[in-house]
C-alpha cells in the first residue's frame, strides 16, 4: 500500500478543533469560547479560553448575565482571544492566524490587530448584530484583517479515555 489515508482532517477542521477543545475548558455556563492561534505555516502557536484571570476565582466571582454591572461576569471575564494572544510566550504573531469559536468582541479586534495577526476563522457569529461586532468588523476590514466564518463539516469527533 503506497497510497496515503483519505478522510483527514482538514486545516480549518484541525484548528477549529482544537479551538472548541479549548473553550471545553471554559467555566462559563452561557458561553464557552475557545481559540487557537497558527502561524502562517500551520504551526500552532498558542490556545485560549474565556475565563477569570489568574487568582480570581471561579467559585467567588460571579457568572451572571444580568443584575448590576459589579455582580455580572462581563467587568471580570478575560476574553478567549486575548487570553490566547497573552499566552503565547513566542515573541511576535505578526501575520498570525487566530481560529475562534465566537466572532471576536471590539477589545478583542483591538488586540487581534495590535498583535499583528492577519486571518481570523470564526465559527459562530450569534452576537452580529451588537455594537460589539460590528465595531469589531470595521475595525477588522479597515486594519485589513481577512475574516471568514468556518465552513462546519459535520464530522463528529468523539474524546474517549
Ligand atoms: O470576543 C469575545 C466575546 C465574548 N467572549 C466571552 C465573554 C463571556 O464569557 C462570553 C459571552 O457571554 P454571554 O453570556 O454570551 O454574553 O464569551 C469571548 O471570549 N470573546
Ligand atoms: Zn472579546
Amino acid at each position: 500500500m503506497n497510497h496515503k489515508r483519505e478522510g483527514y482532517l482538514t486545516w480549518d477542521e484541525y484548528f477549529m478543533g482544537v479551538a472548541m477543545l479549548s473553550g471545553m475548558r471554559s467555566k462559563d455556563p452561557n458561553s464557552q469560547v475557545g481559540a487557537c492561534i497558527v502561524s502562517d505555516d500551520n504551526k500552532i502557536l498558542s490556545m485560549g479560553y474565556n475565563g477569570f484571570p489568574k487568582g480570581c476565582s471561579d467559585d467567588e466571582f460571579p457568572w451572571a448575565r444580568e443584575g448590576e454591572p459589579l455582580d455580572t461576569k462581563y467587568l471580570y471575564v478575560t476574553h478567549s482571544e486575548l487570553n490566547a494572544i497573552l499566552n503565547y510566550r513566542g515573541g511576535s504573531l505578526e501575520g498570525a492566524k487566530m481560529y475562534v469559536t465566537l466572532f471576536p468582541c471590539n477589545e478583542c479586534a483591538k488586540a487581534i490587530i495590535q498583535a499583528g495577526i492577519k486571518t481570523l476563522v470564526y465559527d459562530c457569529d450569534k452576537y452580529a448584530s451588537t455594537p460589539s461586532v460590528l465595531a469589531s468588523k470595521r475595525m477588522l476590514d479597515s486594519a485589513g484583517v481577512r475574516y471568514y466564518q468556518y465552513k462546519r463539516t459535520g464530522r463528529e469527533i468523539s474524546l474517549t479515555v
